[in-house]
């Protein structure tokens, strides 16, 4: 008898629930809403539509007793019923079409600031992260220092004059400069909207004293990574190794290196790239982009 009544109540609704948008003819009026439901619903439309573009919360009104009230409709025994029968039982007591669209909405883009004592390895870190991860776009700043050799223009800098870059600079085009030991580096601002854009995350490589300034610009908007060598002795090593200095040049980047470290503090996290294990410091980077993708409150960054 109660079989037959489960029966008769199934048949009366849509067979395929995954196709089934109309509201479904539920037996039991007073069950006309699923507040636990139309609580997610809410959470979707709000996240979508939110202008701070931060994940919401269920409703502090979200009435969770409700789910536990006796089903309206009998739900048929778990152990016998196949998965599209409880689906559609289900359904029908909760008096609601179960939506397969996803319950969050897709994370923001991210500006991710990469910055630290020079020699430390961020043209390193940031050249393997790009190898790694898909749907990061590395800002290549304009300089007006003279090329390295090696070094491609529109890859690894975009080299300009001083009087090049003193006219970005008036025209508002660039998003934060700087005149670093003696030479000028900038952030253009459209190559940062353009690829937000895409939802492309942003990578920017900047020293100490850029990354202040981001700081300020940007602030919590923006996610800021400040690497460290092992230790000041592996730093001045690496340096050395790396051949690009003269004995002035190294002298002021190893004194300027040691008051860096100082300003850790102003920085979300702290990467050790350790020598010889970068992959290992790139996974560590590469886990604190996952872990703000999975926030609740997400960063919004405007250009
Ligand atoms: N984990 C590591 N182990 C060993 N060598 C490394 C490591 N990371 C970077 N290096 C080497 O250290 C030197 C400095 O690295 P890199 O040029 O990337 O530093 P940087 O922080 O970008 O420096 P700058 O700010 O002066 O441009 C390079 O020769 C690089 O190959």
């Amino acid at each position: 008898m109660l079989f037959r009544r489960i029966c008769n109540s199934l048949t009366r609704f849509d067979p395929n629930p995954l196709l089934c948008h109309r509201k479904l003819a539920n037996p039991l009026a007073n069950f006309a809403s699923c507040p636990q439901f139309l609580n997610l619903n809410r959470f979707k439309s709000l996240s979508h539509s939110s202008s701070s573009g931060a994940h919401k919360s269920f409703s502090s009104n979200s009435k969770m007793g409700d789910a536990r009230r006796p089903p309206a409709v009998p739900i048929p025994a778990v152990e016998t019923a196949d998965r599209a029968e409880l689906y559609r039982a289900l359904e029908a007591s909760l008096g609601c079409t179960f939506r397969s669209d996803p319950l969050t909405p897709n994370p923001n883009p991210l500006i991710i600031v990469i910055s630290g004592p020079s020699g430390v390895g961020k043209d390193a870190v940031i050249k393997r992260l790009r190898e790694v991860r898909q749907g990061i776009h590395f800002v290549v700043t304009v300089t007006s220092r003279a090329k390295r050799e090696g070094e491609i223009d529109g890859k690894d800098y975009f080299f300009v004059s001083k009087e090049e870059f003193l006219s970005m600079v008036e025209r508002n085009e660039l998003l934060e400069y700087a005149l670093v030991y003696g030479d000028y580096k900038g952030i253009p601002k459209q190559q940062i909207r353009e690829f937000m854009a895409k939802g492309c995350d942003i990578v920017l490589r900047v020293d100490i004293q850029g990354a202040a300034t981001l700081r300020r610009i940007l602030r919590d908007s923006a996610l800021f990574v400040f690497l460290v060598a092992e230790s000041e002795s592996a730093l001045v090593k690496r340096l050395i190794d790396r051949k690009t200095e003269t004995k002035e040049t190294l002298m002021v980047r190893v004194a300027t290196a040691r008051e860096e470290v100082k300003h850790i503090r102003d920085f979300d996290y702290v990467v050790v790239n350790a020598d010889g294990k970068l992959d290992g410091a790139v996974k560590l980077v590469e886990s604190i982009i996952d872990a703000e993708k999975a926030k609740v409150r997400q960063r919004n960054v405007v250009i």
